[in-house]
């Protein structure tokens, strides 16, 4: 039902792009990518192209061609150079504004009817130093862990998902979780919760002062086992203890479902077996759930089903999405996410992740890409991309490879260069 009423414009219409069929939708997504486009083009840091660019689209929003004239402005600006500079500091930190200003009331209109659902602000959970680094081969020093977090915070993430206080035995890439609880404190500026299994963690956590915990339960009873060694109803029993006696301490817990559409073991997992999950964790006290798609096996088709069945048990306010982008998917189910009412989403920057207990899931969703999407939605996330793609810099460096983010790709590439026009 709300699956139709969300996509059922999309599935029908044959000639999405075509301006003669659907031109208030065409003249949306016109005006979201050339805004888009504008955001990049902004970052052109010695040309003034995008004042061009803006002028344009102003003269153009009250034109009588607004379709013809959006189309051609959008032609041009994906043939124009945007010389976006590097991630040196002295040419990336330019001025630069990655948001978005809409102009023409007609597309607002259009905008509301399809976006009308999204929040004006989404909070960001960042999950690059635990889900991220977790992952690693080689394992990364304490200090490069701690930078990276602080750079996070530096661009402006209030959550900082920072490691895991689980058994060294099966995670040695996130041993020195007190060290960079220790660390943390002198960081500030941010909210620094850590995974916790069982209570073993729960006490380490709590010793080494941590003030925020998640616990990490799954949809499917393989995952369960492979992941922490137990059935999902033992792993939720677990979890109880650990919720009363973070209560005790006033320390609030989050919790995670795993594989909430697909299961690397089982394949496709029902609703009802994530809105189970779901609905004991609310009961234990679990201030948020994050619905968690391991592998990134969904679709808007599949996860619009997953998160109706939950939210019938939890209220969409305490529902967080967590996705992998195995399948190139997660922004899309972001958005179908967004548009139901979700309003946290987690990310890693620059795409960093996946499960050691999920072979071939790749990263999470990148976080540069969440906000660069965000921003042209024009949803605040108080994030400064340009700061999150020198942590995203950062990061990729040491661990040496490139980054997983396309926007932070594409806005640190010279595609072209101006002179040589
Ligand atoms: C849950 C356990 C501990 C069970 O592991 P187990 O082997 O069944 O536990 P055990 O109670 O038999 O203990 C075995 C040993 O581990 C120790 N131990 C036991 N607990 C702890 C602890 N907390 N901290 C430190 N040490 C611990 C314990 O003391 C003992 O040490 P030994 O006596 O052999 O020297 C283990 O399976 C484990 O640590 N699993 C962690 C798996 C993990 O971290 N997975 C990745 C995170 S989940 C994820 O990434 C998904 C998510 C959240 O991002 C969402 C999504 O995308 O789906």
């Amino acid at each position: 039902m709300l699956s139709s009423k969300i996509l059922g414009s999309v599935t029908k219409r044959k000639s999405f792009m075509n301006p003669t069929y659907n031109p208030t939708l065409l003249s949306t997504l016109m005006q979201i990518s050339s805004d888009t486009h504008m955001s990049t083009g902004v970052d052109a840091v010695e040309s003034n192209h995008h004042v061009t660019s803006k002028s344009r689209v102003n003269d153009l929003a009250d034109g009588k061609c607004r379709y013809a004239g959006k189309l051609s402005l959008f032609k041009s600006q994906m043939r124009q150079p945007h010389v976006v500079g590097t991630l040196s500091p002295h040419k990336y930190m330019s001025n630069c504004h990655y948001s978005t200003h809409y102009a023409d009331s007609s597309t607002i209109n259009s905008q509301h009817k399809l976006l009308g659902n999204i929040p004006r602000y989404v909070k960001i959970v960042e999950v690059g130093p635990r889900d991220g680094l977790q992952n690693e081969k080689d394992i990364v020093p304490t200090a490069v862990k701690v930078e990276l977090i602080k750079m996070l915070v530096d661009s402006g993430l209030e959550v900082v998902e920072a490691t895991s206080f689980v058994s060294p035995k099966w995670v040695p890439q996130l041993a020195d979780a007190k060290d960079v609880i220790e660390a943390t404190k002198r960081i500030g500026g941010a909210r620094f919760p850590v995974l916790t299994p069982n209570l073993k963690g729960l006490e380490a956590a709590l010793a080494a002062g941590v003030k925020e915990v998640a616990v990490f339960a799954a949809a499917s009873e393989s995952f369960s086992q492979s992941n922490i060694n137990c059935s999902i109803d033992e792993s939720l029993s677990r979890y109880r203890d650990v919720a009363s006696a973070a209560e005790k301490h006033s320390v609030p817990v989050r919790g995670y479902i795993s594989c909430v559409v697909g299961c690397p073991m089982e394949g496709a997992v029902h609703p009802s077996k994530v809105a189970y999950v779901a609905e004991e964790l609310v009961k234990m006290g679990c201030f948020e759930i994050s619905l968690g798609d391991t592998i990134g096996v969904g679709t808007p088709g599949t996860v619009i089903p997953m998160i109706e069945a939950v939210k019938n048990v939890v209220p969409i306010e305490k529902l967080a999405v967590h996705f992998h982008d195995t399948y190139g998917q997660a922004l899309s189910n972001i958005l179908i996410s967004l548009q139901m009412g979700i309003s946290v989403v987690d990310s890693s920057v620059s795409g960093l992740g996946g499960c050691p207990y999920a072979k071939g899931a790749t990263g999470n969703v990148a976080t540069e890409d969440v906000v660069y999407m965000l921003n042209g939605l024009g949803v605040k996330t108080n994030v400064d991309l340009r700061k999150l793609m020198l942590a995203g810099d950062f990061i990729r460096k040491q661990l040496g490879r490139p980054s997983e983010s396309k926007a932070a790709v594409a806005l640190s590439k010279t595609t072209f260069c101006a002179s040589k026009l």
